[in-house]
């Protein structure tokens, strides 16, 4: 089967040129100019560009005592209605689950995907089994590790474990993730909150301020350094992380950040809101932060001290959410936007002249997939590339409704923004999912594909440890014992 997309300008992270995209069995077999036969998609007007890829992302996720409520049904359907054409999940061991037996449970989840997907692997616990496991993850292509420093008493791990871990990632050519917050730190402060009767949604934000999330982001960025691994920050929501990876970033470490479309362009004030539910639905870790923040995490994409733009898409409904009634910390952690983030991002990022077109496709998809060792299968548009793209209408327009939206959650917190700059067509491999806002959706179409670890960076990082390897100093006279 031949596609055509004609008449379009071809965008990607480091080009803008017009030209047509032949693509053939789902991969992109021709650009050039005036291609004929086949089915034809007109472009005119729009920019053809790689399709997101959302490198976070928690569909039926167990968390909190619940479930959240996008599976990979509603949550892949809900990426492409917003230009988003693979996800990255991850996968959540339980307490004494070996990696490989939790991963199937995934796979046996995603199957009814209708996009494209990739697993991270989390460490949940310590042990023999799971060091065992941790190569055959990086086998099965799964190469990226995470690690949350928060949630003490059921996923937290400590320094110890992560610097373990990491030096195991290091040495499988894999990389380090980190949730940074000090969960310590998280966890007296919400024991004291609660017992000075701050118990609504607000005492959430008050719990995690930003220096739980500056520390433990430095604390993970200075182990990573000593165990030899590169290491991905997700959910960057402030300054204090985003000053702690742009020094590693200048003193030439390995580190990324990836802040939330959330955290750039919802703030603080959600949680002082009167309605109970309207805070409640936007309690999440980190929490929304002030606008000095938001402003620092622009500048960190516009100058690249921070590479990608996620959702950490784990959507609660309002039943679940009133879970917290009474104690804020019970309140499940987790926000959506897959299907909000590209036009969100580009109603508030390209159209303010905040981002290029370029450095939109940039931070959206072609730098996740170099991070993750996906590129050039996924995050460009080039011959030999699979034909995940969207047909991007910059002129048009419309507004975030729950009512319309493909989550299966009952509000959305980017509820009434105004969009300008949205999916004409999605394609995922080739295949039309999504045209002029109307779903073609098919379930099982999606793919998990598998990851290869990074020889290039991890070898560098290798090869530096080794030649600055801790050594006994070679002497010839060495003194009688003083005895
Ligand atoms: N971010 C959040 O609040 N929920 C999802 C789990 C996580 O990433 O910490
Ligand atoms: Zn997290
Ligand atoms: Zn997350």
């Amino acid at each position: 089967m031949t596609t055509i997309i004609r008449n379009g300008t071809i965008v990607t992270a480091d080009l803008t040129t017009k030209a047509d995209v032949r693509i053939e069995n789902g991969v992109i077999t021709e650009i050039g100019q005036n291609l004929t036969g086949g089915t034809e998609l007109d472009a005119t007007g729009c920019y053809v560009m790689p399709g997101g890829i959302d490198p976070h992302t928690h569909l039926e996720m167990p968390f909190m005592g619940t479930y959240s409520a996008d599976d990979f049904e509603s949550g892949t359907r809900a990426a492409l209605a917003g230009g988003t054409t693979m996800v990255v999940d991850f996968v959540l061991p339980g307490q004494g689950q070996g990696l490989m037996d939790a991963a199937q449970m995934w796979h046996n989840k995603s199957g009814r995907a209708h996009c494209d997907y990739s697993y991270h692997m989390a460490i949940t616990w310590w042990g023999e089994k799971v060091w065992e496991d941790m190569e055959a993850s990086v086998k099965a292509g799964m190469t990226s590790f995470k690690h949350f420093m928060a949630y003490k008493g059921a996923l937290m791990v400590n320094d110890d474990e992560m610097f373990q871990s990491f030096r195991r990632v290091g040495d499988l050519g894999g990389i380090a993730m980190v949730h940074a917050e000090n969960g310590d730190v998280v966890a007296e402060l919400t024991a004291r909150l609660l017992a000075e009767g701050n118990t609504g949604p607000e005492g959430h934000a008050y719990s995690r301020p930003p220096q739980v999330e500056g520390e433990a982001a430095n604390r993970a960025i200075m182990i990573a350094d000593m165990a030899g691994v590169p290491l991905y920050v997700v959910h960057t929501s402030c300054e204090d992380s985003h000053e702690a990876i742009r020094r590693a970033r200048q003193q030439g470490k390995r580190v990324w950040g990836e802040p939330l479309i959330q955290h750039l362009v919802l703030d603080e004030s959600e949680y002082f809101h009167p309605d109970w539910d309207h805070a409640a639905r936007r309690v999440m870790s980190p929490p929304f932060r002030n606008k000095q923040h938001q402003d620092s995490l622009w500048a960190g994409l516009q100058s690249g001290s921070l590479s990608c733009v996620a959702t950490d898409h784990c959507a609660f409904t309002t039943d679940q959410k009133r879970y917290g009634v009474g104690d804020f910390s019970k309140i499940p952690n987790g926000t959506g936007g897959l299907q909000d983030r590209l036009p969100v991002l580009w109603a508030q990022g390209v159209n303010t002249g905040r981002l290029t077109p370029n450095e939109f496709v940039a931070v959206t998809s072609t730098n996740i997939a170099k991070i993750l060792n996906m590129y050039p299968k996924k995050g460009a548009v080039l011959v030999g590339a699979d034909a995940d793209l969207v047909v991007w209408d910059p002129e048009k327009t419309g507004v975030v409704s729950a009512a319309t939206q493909q989550s299966a959650i009952d509000y959305n917190v980017f509820e009434g923004q105004k969009l300008k700059g949205m999916p004409r067509y999605t394609l995922t491999r080739g295949r039309v999912a999504v045209e002029d806002g109307a779903m073609k959706p098919q379930e099982g179409w999606g793919q998990f594909t598998p990851r290869a670890p990074r020889p290039a960076v991890n070898r560098a990082l290798s090869q530096w440890k080794e030649l600055t390897a801790p050594r006994p100093v070679k002497r010839s006279g060495i003194p009688a014992t003083g005895v």
